[in-house]
């Protein structure tokens, strides 16, 4: 079933780097760009470039003046990037206008459609797991102008949910969806269909985020972090201000990646089995449990009336509250403690000053259980979640038509945020699904690696 579907024109979003970076000729630390500029020249004042296609630009209204002067050809170009998630599949696809040939390219356009559930539920029909990628391919070329198909290479990276698989059956499931790749008219690169792992998939969140919000020029030390609550993983992301938070992470949690001839540092971890869901079937202790069909999970994070099958990455468990025993936020964080506790590494300097930005599950629980306004995001803090996920816990019957799982989810991000990443009560969270009307997704960040190899190590 089809869940999201938006096409939208933003206003220009991009950086340049400043003159006294070292220039690069356009296209030298490129991976696989699209072979030919094919846009008009465009005069400085009135760089619209996207006339004819399927995904009509606002044209551009601002732009750094001397940006203007000295750039004068555009060139635009596609990508078209597959998210593979625990929960869902979902395509990106973006429209690039490159103005400075030594800049990210500003994000014109994306496109976004989202199918569910995602691939892994397909493990052991991977063939049905390819006809949902036919289905978003659809919507691919339905927006990517038909002469741009052959140079605009289609990715798609996996997650948690194949990671999370046994690794034939992953690999099954992506050969299946290279094989739907070259069937499509579209560019399919190298490499193109793969698992991610867990420091990408932060590093490239962190990325995007940083992008869009204005963060990412040369030798910048001000960004911000990410918190990405997933299906099956949860990143967190930063760039650490004190060298002793990279000398007291574990070695493995330190990432770099080259941007604008400078490489950044960032603390990054992903931990897998602490996605949001995943961390349900650990909180009932269902995960990689067996007898499934006869065994009941229970949980005092639960309504105690509520019974249900539910299913998740192709099995499906008995789960209920515990009927005559005691349901609340005190028992219920305590269960949830046992999936957090022991397992999440405290960064030095979280309890610093830095921004972060929430977005997945953080912001779609948050909207949710009423804490900010879906239309419009917001800022809470970490207490709050602690506020509603005690309300909500209390008063279950009066939340169980929203989700039985509210209180339950609301309960483990308060627990992951303030026992595992140890952020302090006043920790200011910044709530998000899109910025500048982008989604807050890896994907952004992925496609820009894609052309611009940022070499992750
Ligand atoms: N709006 C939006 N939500 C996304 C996007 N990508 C992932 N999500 C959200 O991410 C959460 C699930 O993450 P998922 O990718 O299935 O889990 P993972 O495999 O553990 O990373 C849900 O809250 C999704 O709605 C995106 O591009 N846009």
């Amino acid at each position: 079933t089809y869940y999201g579907h938006h096409i939208y024109n933003s206003h220009v979003i991009g950086h340049r780097m400043p003159s006294h970076a070292a220039p690069r000729p356009y296209g030298s630390m490129d991976n696989q760009l699209p072979p030919e500029p094919h846009a008009p020249e465009v005069s400085p004042r009135a760089p619209e470039v996207s006339g004819g296609t399927d995904m009509s630009g606002l044209p551009e209204v601002s732009g750094a003046p001397e940006m203007q002067q000295t750039v004068n050809v555009s060139r635009v170009y596609f990508g078209v990037m597959f998210d593979a998630g625990s929960t869902g599949t979902r395509v990106h696809i973006y429209k690039f206008i490159q103005k400075d040939p030594v800049a990210l390219p500003v994000l014109d356009n994306e496109m976004y459609h989202a199918v569910k559930p995602g691939l892994s539920a397909y493990a052991d029909k991977p063939d049905m797991g390819g006809d949902t990628i036919r289905q978003l391919l659809k919507v691919a070329k339905k927006t990517v102008p038909k002469s741009e198909w052959k140079q605009t290479p289609v990715i798609l990276k996996a997650t948690a949910g194949l990671r999370l698989l046994p690794e034939e059956k992953a690999r099954a499931l992506l050969d299946e969806v290279k094989e739907v790749f070259e069937e499509s008219p579209f560019f399919v690169p190298n490499n193109s269909v793969s698992l991610m792992n867990g420091t990408n998939e932060g590093v490239l969140a962190w990325v995007t985020v940083n992008f869009l919000t204005g963060h990412l020029y040369a030798k910048t030390r001000k960004t911000v972090g990410i918190l990405d609550l997933g299906g099956g993983s949860t990143q967190i992301t930063f760039l650490p201000k004190s060298k002793k938070t990279v000398h007291t992470a574990p070695p493995s949690y330190i990432a770099r990646f080259n941007l604008f001839n400078s490489t950044y540092e960032l603390y990054t971890h992903s931990y897998l089995g602490n996605g949001l869901v995943a961390a349900r079937l650990a909180t009932l202790g269902a995960l990689g449990a067996d007898g499934l069909d006869w065994k009941v999970f229970t949980s005092s994070c639960l309504p105690k009336k509520f019974r249900e099958d539910w299913t998740f990455g192709g099995l499906t468990y008995k789960v209920s509250g515990v009927p005559d025993g005691y349901a609340g936020y005190k028992l219920c964080y305590y269960e949830v403690m046992r999936v957090v506790k022991g397992v999440v590494h405290q960064p030095y300097e979280v309890k610093g000053s830095s921004i972060f930005y929430a977005f997945s599950y953080y912001y779609d629980r948050a909207v949710e259980s009423g804490l900010i306004d879906g239309s419009r995001g917001g800022v809470v803090e970490v207490r709050d979640f602690k506020k509603k996920a005690k309300e909500v816990c209390n008063k279950m019957t009066k939340y169980r038509p929203i989700s039985p799982f509210l209180c339950m989810d609301m309960t483990y991000i308060t627990c992951l945020l303030k026992e595992g990443f140890g952020f302090k009560d006043s920790t200011v969270l910044q709530l998000a699904k899109k910025i500048n009307n982008a989604e807050t997704s890896w994907a952004l960040g992925a496609t820009f690696d894609h052309f611009n190899n940022f070499n992750i190590h």
